[in-house]
């Protein structure tokens, strides 16, 4: 884990926090990362554009717009507001204009500098946003009518504004791109439909699931994933921001290859809950679809991955961030493709941004076990009561796919498990359906919601489980998914 850019870096001892103040001159870029251990901060290098920096202090980073503007991928930041951002963070801080910060805590930091604006990765997005606003106002004039529409399922209402997927490899700076534009259209007014079928990284919801929203109101800047994490959705406490209502569906794996028919199956089931949004709102229509994908590479073959989410999607702009290889072979295929609305597709590539850091495993794990102990628990800014209940084994239904069940394998989708201590501290989706219907219905219904299993006792035959709201647990079928397996003792 490191800032690219930072080089080598070299021990050095903790020093007492004290505050800095930044100056960032237009297009510059404040990139920092907080540690997960403060004595983790206690590292320096220097670049050739800037120096880096060092600051030790508490558990966190605290950062103070004192004058100008300056915004984190694309949400803006108030004036003289003190933010703080957590442990395991790893963003930037960007202004267009110029913006003086106050800084202090525990993070490594180091100024991006660019001698122009045309010298800055963020110009080719910041150009982008405003050729997808464009396209946008096409569509309220009246431009995306129905002229083109072959009736291919793209339901009422005329074809929606821009429906962007954003595609590269691993730690290209995909994520950080799609919330960008997606927190640029919403300060802009309007509310785009955000997706990400990426299960490694749950978009508003837990790891292991695809989901998408309509973003229509600001996202939370002190979010360690910046508005795309937990905290940005209905809990049982008060929000910081208003919250995104998002359609989850779960896949239980961390790689797409793990289970290629099911992860199509939940695509081909949000791409049409995304239509049928596009067809009853004209609003999320004309402002279109930003959609998240996996890392995906040439090499490994997953360019089929990609044209199923862009064909599930009516996607007619795709975004290449990094990989010529992968451009140059995403044109070819969609070459003689039009979507379902029957445009042609448009493939546009940006250059990855040295700022984009790659996060090991460490730092993922840490990622994801945060994420599930604030659905659970809240987190610094709202601390959330979740409910304990014990049930007895044959009063819940708890769902798996069979070990083993795959590509190749002609086993049923779900069996009902057997509960086990092993069960004991996994993380379980509960379905929007009922624990009567048939696998295959269970296993592509919408998610509830999430539970916990706080301890499995085989005596008695009862579970502890947690529950982020009350509710009678033996209603609703369950699926216990093969990732992320648990790590922590959410009770211990
Ligand atoms: N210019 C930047 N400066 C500092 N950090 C950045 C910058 N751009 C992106 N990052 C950070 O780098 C990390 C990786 O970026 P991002 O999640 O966008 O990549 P990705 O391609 O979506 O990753 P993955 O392949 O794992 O899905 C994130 O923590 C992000 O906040």
């Amino acid at each position: 884990m490191s800032i690219p850019g930072l080089g080598q870096i070299a021990p050095q001892q903790p020093t007492t926090s004290t505050t800095r103040t930044i100056t960032l001159r237009p297009f510059w870029e404040w990139r920092f990362e907080v540690p997960r251990s403060s004595s983790a901060a206690t590292t320096t290098s220097a670049t050739t554009t800037a120096p880096g920096n060092v600051s030790v202090g508490g558990g966190g980073a605290t950062v103070r717009l004192t004058s100008g503007a300056a915004e984190r991928d694309g949400t803006e930041l108030a004036l003289n507001r003190v933010y703080t951002f957590p442990r395991n963070t790893q963003s930037k801080l960007l202004t267009y204009t110029g913006a003086t910060l106050e800084v202090a805590g525990a993070f490594v930091d180091h100024v991006a500098q660019y001698p122009a604006p045309e010298a800055s990765p963020q110009l080719p997005v910041l150009n982008l946003h405003f050729a997808l606003q464009e396209l946008r106002a096409g569509v309220g004039r009246g431009g995306g009518d129905n002229t083109n529409d072959n009736g291919g399922g793209g339901g009422g209402g005329g074809v929606p504004g821009p429906r962007v997927m954003i595609c590269g490899e691993r730690d290209s700076g995909k994520t950080t791109v799609a919330r960008t534009l997606a927190a640029l259209a919403t300060r802009a007014g309007g509310q785009p439909l955000v997706g990400s079928v990426d299960p490694r990284e749950g978009m508003l919801a837990l790891p292991g699931t695809i989901s998408a929203a309509v973003f229509g109101t600001v996202m939370d800047v002190e979010d360690p994933a910046a508005g795309f994490g937990v905290s940005g959705t209905p809990s049982s406490g008060p929000s910081a921001v208003p919250v995104k209502l998002p359609m989850v569906y779960y896949v239980g794996r961390e790689r797409v290859d793990e289970d290629v028919p099911l992860w199509r199956d939940l695509v081909g089931k949000l791409g049409s809950s995304a239509r049928a949004k596009f067809a009853a709102d004209e609003v999320v229509r004309e402002a279109g679809l930003l959609l998240d994908t996996p890392a995906a590479s040439v090499a490994k073959g997953d360019l089929d991955i990609l044209m199923h989410a862009a064909h599930e999607f009516a996607v007619n702009i795709v975004v290449v961030i990094g990989s010529v290889e992968l451009h140059a072979e995403l044109q070819r295929r969609f070459e003689n493709e039009r979507t379902l609305h029957g445009e042609v597709v448009t493939l546009i590539f940006l250059d990855k941004s040295d700022g984009v850091a790659e996060r090991d495993k460490d730092f993922m794990k840490f990622t994801r076990e945060a994420a599930i102990k604030e659905y659970f628990f809240g987190d610094a800014k709202r601390t959330l009561s979740p409910f304990t209940q014990s049930v007895g084994f044959d009063d819940v239904a708890v769902f798996r796919t069979p070990e083993g069940s795959g590509f190749y394998d002609n086993k049923p989708a779900l069996e009902r498990a057997d509960i086990s201590a092993e069960m004991s501290h996994w993380t379980l989706a509960v379905m929007n359906a009922s624990v009567n219907d048939p696998p295959e219905i269970i296993r592509q219904a919408p998610v509830m919601g999430f539970v916990a299993i706080a301890d499995v006792d085989e005596d008695r035959r009862r579970l502890k489980v947690l529950s982020p709201v009350s509710g009678r647990l033996g209603n609703r079928p369950m699926v216990w998914g093969r990732w992320p397996e648990p790590y922590i003792n959410l009770l211990g």
